[in-house]
């Protein structure tokens, strides 16, 4: 018997006494799931409490504190990190639900007046020493039915036109969150199979509260998680 948790912020809050078996392996398949705020991911939460959740709190720093010390405890065959993201490429509709396959850190580095420089042109990173490739965290794992996109994690959130054209100038990104980049770097270091799928919220323009739609997201994006976690069991 598996005792399975609910953990905000590391402390955890409800255990349930269930093991789940993989109907093709009849293996134990381990899932955690990881989620910045409860909310993004409660009506999941209310079909499957019996799988364990992990809820961070909002940015990179809280996300690599909770998931590293988790992770040291715990072992799991898949971890899902979910919740809403802005989208750059307006082709891409409020709602929809993605599959992030790529990161970047944008603002690690340093402004020289207008100019960005990046922690490898400042001699501080190899863009290649594990677990970058060319200054990414690749994920390989993918799921078939989704979007694959590339995305990149900030501290503060895209509000301000002139920001936003350098940072698409300079990384291309599709999605934007605030979490996905350490939930990548830890899961590659503890090299355990992961997966960050996203819901769009919004898209990343001169910040405008009024056109967000976080529940049409959440909605979209607990459906999918739903049946994507049916299929898995
Ligand atoms: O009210 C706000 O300005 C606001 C800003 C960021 C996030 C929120 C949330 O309610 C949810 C937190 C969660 O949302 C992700 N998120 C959603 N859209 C974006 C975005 O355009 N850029 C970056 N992050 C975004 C993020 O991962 C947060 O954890 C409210």
């Amino acid at each position: 018997m598996i005792i399975q948790k609910l953990i905000i912020n590391g402390c955890s809050t409800i255990d349930y006494g269930l093991s789940i078996l993989h109907p093709t392996f009849a293996l134990i398949m381990k899932l955690l799931l990881v989620a910045a705020t409860k909310a993004e991911i409660q009506p999941f939460i209310n079909i499957h409490p019996h799988t364990d959740v992990l809820i961070t709190g909002v940015g990179m720093v809280a996300t690599t504190y909770h998931l590293t010390k988790h992770l040291a405890k715990n072992s799991y065959d898949l971890v899902i990190n979910a919740g809403i993201a802005g989208a750059f490429d307006r082709s891409i509709k409020l709602g929809e639900v993605i599959q992030v396959i790529s990161e970047e850190l944008p603002e690690l580095g340093a402004e020289d007046g207008d100019h960005f420089v990046s922690l490898t042109d400042l001699g501080f990173m190899n863009p290649n020493e594990f677990p970058f490739t060319n200054g990414k965290l690749i994920n390989n794992f993918r799921t078939e039915n989704l979007k694959s996109l590339a995305g990149v994690t900030v501290n503060t959130v895209n509000g301000n036109e002139s920001s936003i054209q350098k940072m698409v100038e300079r990384c291309t990104p599709d999605v934007e969150s605030m979490e996905g980049a350490a939930f990548f770097y830890v899961c590659l270091q503890e090299n355990v199979k992961f997966i960050q799928l996203r819901s769009i919220s919004n898209h990343v323009e001169k910040r405008n509260r009024a056109n967000w739609d976080i529940p049409l997201a959440i909605k979209h994006l607990n459906n999918y998680l739903i049946e994507y976690v049916n299929k898995i069991y």
